[in-house]
């Protein structure tokens, strides 16, 4: 679905930084320092299966910078996790946490399994003995991790329990937990409200009406399935939305809430696309290049690159997902004429609450979801106000001011503390 062969994650981050900081004025040394990680750490995973035989997974995780305060970022179950995905998102985590002024640094890191293979319980010994292997190197102060793609809050719990065993009862470990587990409220749906907000005031923006909008999201996960919420709560259409397997396109739009909340979806005995049966079906690749207001990819990276971003006929794109256009494609974009609101300001609405699931954690003091839901969109609506202004003030695309000010304030933190 994608040119996955070409697609090199590690490339396409270092781009974005080294453009940002030439604008800066960074030198080489700086530049190096900021590509580089911190640490970076890789682990075997030997696991039982159910069956008797041995599997041996590989465990990842890179702390890329923490200058800013603690590593933080998602653990992503995936067959495609290895050093290069975890170095080129651990370091977008850096400047994802910079941007919206967080006190974190960046890091991610995962294991190369399918969750989909394993069985509950071959999932629970995984996770546990992960964050073990991690031993001191993860914590409130040092490395606190999260959800990403393949993982959810009843990973997040297994990782708590883990933890506390050896160390007492410590919340603040890991974000993105069961609300009855120290979670907090709005975590679960952060990251795609965030993409909504960020899509609606960048629509506003480019003087595109989200009412009546049409929208194509790639991936029905929790990224996108919770956009696709928001996104139609604010009048927009969505008319395709796709998973692994493919696609499925309404000209008249799905009736989102349907098919989120529907009985089999709970009990995720059938797929989205299963779901949204009045739908035709159409693969991922088609789903990108439709004609519609608004692409938002919520999936893997690398799937707007070269070889079909001359194709792409959104008016605007928001990066549900990390790093999902390559750099070639994002100068395509940018020639062409059509805004990109980036990974690191687009879907950062997922750290944030973290961030205040963290400090709810530290003060043993749960927040109300009121409160939650305005402080996330004061804290995205402050970053955008900032994108927008030095992409207006210095002619640069949404990514390029959002990089330019992420990379700025990382250089600043290094320098004030001295090498
Ligand atoms: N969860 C979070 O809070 C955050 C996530 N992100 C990013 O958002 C993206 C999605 O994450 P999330 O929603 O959590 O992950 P999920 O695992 O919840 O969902 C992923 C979705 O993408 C689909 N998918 C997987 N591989 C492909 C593919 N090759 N082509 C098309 N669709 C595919 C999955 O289909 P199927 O279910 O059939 O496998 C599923 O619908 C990732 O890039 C992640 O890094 C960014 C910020 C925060
Ligand atoms: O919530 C978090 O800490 C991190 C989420 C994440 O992995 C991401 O933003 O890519």
């Amino acid at each position: 679905m994608n040119s996955t062969k070409t697609y090199n994650p590690q490339q396409c981050a270092d781009s974005y930084l080294a453009q940002a900081l030439r604008r800066i004025g960074a030198s080489e040394a700086m530049e190096h320092l900021l590509q580089a990680s911190y640490r970076e750490i890789k682990f075997e995973l030997p696991l039982i299966r159910k069956d008797g035989s041995l599997a041996v997974f590989h465990g990842y995780r890179v702390q890329h910078n923490h200058s800013r305060g603690p590593f933080k970022g998602g653990i992503r179950y995936h067959p495609s996790v290895n050093w290069e995905h975890s170095h080129a998102l651990a370091s977008i985590m850096t400047w994802k946490t910079a941007l919206v002024d967080i006190p974190f640094g960046g890091a991610k890191g995962g294991i190369d399994c399918d969750p989909c293979a394993l069985s509950s319980s071959e999932l629970e010994t995984l996770t546990k003995r992960f964050i073990i292997k991690l031993g001191p190197l993860v914590g409130p102060d040092q490395d606190i991790l999260a959800p990403d793609m393949g993982t959810n809050a009843q990973t997040m719990a297994w990782l708590y329990d883990a933890y506390s065993q050896g160390e007492g009862d410590e919340p603040a470990v890991v974000t993105g937990k069961p609300v009855g587990l120290g979670g907090s409220y709005g975590r679960a749906e952060a990251t795609g409200r965030g993409v909504a907000m960020v899509a609606a005031w960048a629509a506003q923006a480019e003087k595109l009406n989200l009412t009546g909008a049409t929208v194509a999201i790639q991936g029905f996960g929790n990224v996108g399935s919770c956009a696709a919420r928001f996104l139609a709560e604010r009048g927009a259409k969505v008319v395709a939305i796709s998973d692994v397997r493919g696609g499925v396109y309404s000209g008249d739009g799905f009736d989102i809430e349907t098919i989120v909340h529907s009985k089999e979806a709970e009990e995720k005995s059938a797929s989205a696309l299963e779901l949204a049966r009045k739908g035709e079906a159409i693969s991922n690749e088609e789903l990108l290049t439709l004609e519609v207001d608004l692409l938002i990819p919520a999936a893997v990276g690398g799937v707007l690159h070269e070889n079909n971003a001359d194709q792409v006929k959104a008016r605007l794109i928001v990066e549900g997902g990390n790093l999902p256009t390559t750099c070639e494609a994002a100068e395509i974009f940018r020639d062409r004429g059509i805004p990109v609101a980036p990974d690191i300001l687009a879907n950062a609405g997922g750290v944030t609450v973290s961030y205040f699931e963290w400090a709810q954690n530290l003060q043993r003091y749960r927040w109300e979801r009121e409160t939650v839901h305005q402080r996330l969109e004061k804290t995205l609506k402050k970053a955008w106000d900032n994108v927008r202004k030095k992409a207006e003030e210095d002619s640069l695309s949404y990514r390029e001011a959002a990089y330019v000010i992420a990379t700025g304030r990382v250089k600043h933190a290094i320098e004030l503390r001295g090498f």
